[in-house]
């Protein structure tokens, strides 16, 4: 069995399925206009951590050895009338002048994908694909979506990557939020011609910084099973991670893998709390604090399947994630 640090997210969110969002009738969210931002999708209802709100199928894909849409203009001729119809009336911030309108509208609205769900597949060069409502989705530093590509079934998946009350704008990132803000700025201003006005970008210096130190973090959250085995939870390895936590809440960083690794490690301490109050191990039991085991390991399943874990996976992973806590426990007790 590998050590729970030998777990990394990357490695537990593997290949799964979900039903078509053209199940849903009507669908749970809407398109409207937006203040300054032309069209954008806004939730219909309340969703949840975890929730799948739209699943569907590309308009148009490229594959990273074939032609693309400049070299290629037939591809959009064999499309059916009503696909060629809503391509043409998806956003294009590209004048004429730039670039023929076909190739303005795929630049203006196409997301990278990958061609296959392995978890190596990252390195592999990225097919392009352009969506009728998923393309409407607007950009933030601080998305309160997930988006995960499904090879399997050629079909985008946006789930809720926090509470989204109905009446909230759906955002994705189109840059990676991690880059220092003068970065996004540059290739949000070149390639879609807006200059990105959410929290984080309107406080660069402060949000980068805090962007930052959750960067760094990852080697702080690596070492669980070390940790377990030498000595009882101190409060403030709890008071850290809670720290943590609420660096990931202010940033508005759910969508990305810092915020499973906060929640797991969340979760494994509360888990060993857990256990050493119940065995009456110092006054331990009396320092819990936050959502508890149960619930860090509740949010950390809903983050987990949003991001393309299976269920059956997951909870494979969570049963050795507990068997390994404690372990690590009972070699420190009985000094093993
Ligand atoms: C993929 S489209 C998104 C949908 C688009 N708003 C529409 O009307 O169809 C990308 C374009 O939307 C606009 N946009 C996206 N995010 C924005 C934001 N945060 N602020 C202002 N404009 C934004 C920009 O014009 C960008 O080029």
């Amino acid at each position: 069995m590998p050590e729970v640090d030998e777990f990394d997210e990357e490695d537990i969110l593997s290949d799964g399925v979900a039903s078509d969002s053209d199940s849903y009738s009507p669908k749970p969210y809407r398109i409207q206009e937006i203040p300054s931002k032309g069209l954008g999708v806004v939730a219909a209802i309340d969703f949840a951590l975890g929730d799948l709100i739209i699943v569907e199928s590309p308009l148009l894909l490229f594959r990273p050895e074939g032609p693309t849409i400049s070299s290629d203009l037939g591809a959009f001729e064999k499309l059916e009338d009503g696909k060629k119809e809503a391509y043409m009336k998806l956003d294009n911030v590209h004048p004429e002048s730039e670039c023929p309108p076909l190739v303005g509208i795929f630049n203006t609205n196409a997301y990278d994908v990958q061609e296959s769900d392995h978890a190596d597949s990252d390195d592999d060069p990225p097919c392009v694909a352009v969506f009728n409502d998923i393309s409407r989705i607007n950009h933030s530093c601080s998305p309160n979506t997930i988006r995960l590509w499904r090879a399997s079934s050629s079909a985008m998946h946006i789930s809720a990557c926090r509470a989204i009350p109905a009446g909230t704008e759906l955002t994705t990132y189109y840059r990676d939020p991690f880059l220092p803000s003068s970065e996004r700025h540059a290739t949000l201003l070149a390639i879609y011609k807006f200059r990105c006005v959410c929290p984080s970008c309107l406080n660069p210096a402060a949000s980068d910084n805090r962007r930052l130190r959750l960067r760094q973090s990852r080697g702080r959250l690596a070492d669980l099973v070390a940790w377990a085995r030498v000595a009882p939870p101190s409060p403030d390895l709890l008071a850290d991670t809670l720290e943590l936590l609420a660096l990931v809440q202010e940033e508005g960083l759910e969508s990305q893998h810092v915020y499973g690794r906060v929640l797991r490690h969340l979760m494994c301490i509360s888990y060993v709390m857990q256990m050493c109050a119940e065995e009456g191990e110092d006054d331990i039991g009396s320092n819990v604090e936050g959502e508890g085991y149960e619930g860090y390991k509740r949010m950390l399943r809903a983050w987990r399947m949003a991001n393309g874990a299976e269920e059956v996976g997951v909870g494979r992973v969570e049963l050795a994630e507990e068997e390994m806590m404690r372990v690590a426990v009972s070699r420190r007790r009985t000094g093993g």
